[in-house]
């Protein structure tokens, strides 16, 4: 089951919070939905829960619209939302059964549910408790089987790992790759580790706008694999080291250029050349992997 955005706007006053963003979401691909504080991340997961209404746009979830059909778009999608809002006083069970009869479930197959997802989200050690006393890990835990419970096509999670152990990271990150085997998962995320480590697919928001919108593999690739960072005495001129990739001067002598290749074995060639044409002097060349964090930044701040 597919989700597809579609020119969704909203706007807040004079502000655009989304501007005409559209995107596709696949059956069986974890996408990472990427942006920097406010550029609209958390407004469009809102649209697709049903909790805003967009200007305009739509959202679809195998063609039922969030707007004509809200309730029946709602009961397709789970959602765990950044502040993970639940009832403290509550217990563990007594919880997920009154979240399941908002979706009309009851008796053996509601019951037969929350087993499932005590053991799935691995909460049996702490099941006996209130949702106020368990950690905030184990509270993540409770959200992710709340957004669970009804066994919904498309499962949006917002931040999901935030205050977790190391050890309950790699676990909950495995859940989600589980989980998405046959369900179309979005997951917004600020970690980007977490987006190299699970996602398939990125969309990149900055400012309402789609920045970028691609595999994984793609996304870097296209983006060059390697920067060399390259420091000589003297200063270099702009223009010097253009043919070989994306420059970037860094310092304020001039003197210590970054360059983003594709072919690393021969830019390195190049730039000996190159240093000995101008004659200059090589202090220092580093070579960094690109990773989503550099790329992150490179779309996100120019
Ligand atoms: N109810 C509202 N009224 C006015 N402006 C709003 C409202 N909700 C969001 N905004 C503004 O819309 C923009 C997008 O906000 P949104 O919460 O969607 O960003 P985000 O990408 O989720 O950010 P973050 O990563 O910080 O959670 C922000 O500038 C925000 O201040």
């Amino acid at each position: 089951m597919a989700l597809e955005v579609t020119q969704l706007t909203k706007i807040y006053g004079s502000q655009k919070a989304l501007d005409s963003i559209s995107f596709i979401a696949e059956k069986g691909q974890v996408l990472g939905f990427l942006g920097p504080n406010g550029a609209g991340k958390s407004t469009t997961m809102k649209i697709a829960t049903g909790f805003l209404i967009p200007d305009f746009g739509d959202i679809h979830i195998n063609g039922i619209s969030a707007i004509h059909e809200p309730k029946k778009v709602s009961n397709l999608v789970g959602y765990l939302p950044e502040h993970n809002p639940l009832y403290p006083d509550m217990y563990i069970r007594e919880f997920l059964h009154f979240i399941g009869g908002l979706y009309g479930m009851s008796g053996k197959i509601l019951k037969n549910r929350i087993e499932e997802l005590i053991l799935l989200c691995g909460l049996e050690l702490e099941a006996k408790k209130r949702i106020g006393q368990l950690s905030k890990g184990y509270r993540q835990r409770v959200g992710l089987a709340k957004a669970l419970i009804h066994d919904p096509e498309v499962i949006i999670l917002d931040e999901p790992t935030t205050g977790l152990d190391p050890n309950q990271l790699v676990e909950i990150r495995k859940l989600i790759k589980d989980i998405s085997r046959d369900k179309t998962l979005i997951l917004s995320t600020h970690i980007m580790q977490e987006v190299e480590a699970i996602c398939e697919k990125v969309v990149i928001i900055n400012r309402g706008k789609i920045v970028a919108a691609d595999l994984l593999k793609n996304l870097k690739s296209n983006q060059g694999n390697t920067i060399l960072i390259l420091e000589t005495e003297e200063s270099v001129q702009q223009g010097w080291f253009e043919s070989l990739g994306k420059v970037r001067y860094l310092g304020n002598n001039k003197n210590t250029v970054s360059i983003t290749v594709d072919d690393v074995v021969s830019a390195r060639k190049q730039i000996l050349q190159l240093l000995q044409e101008k004659n200059l002097n090589l202090v220092s060349i580093q070579q960094k992997e690109r990773t989503l964090e550099s790329i992150f930044h490179q779309i996100t701040q120019s």
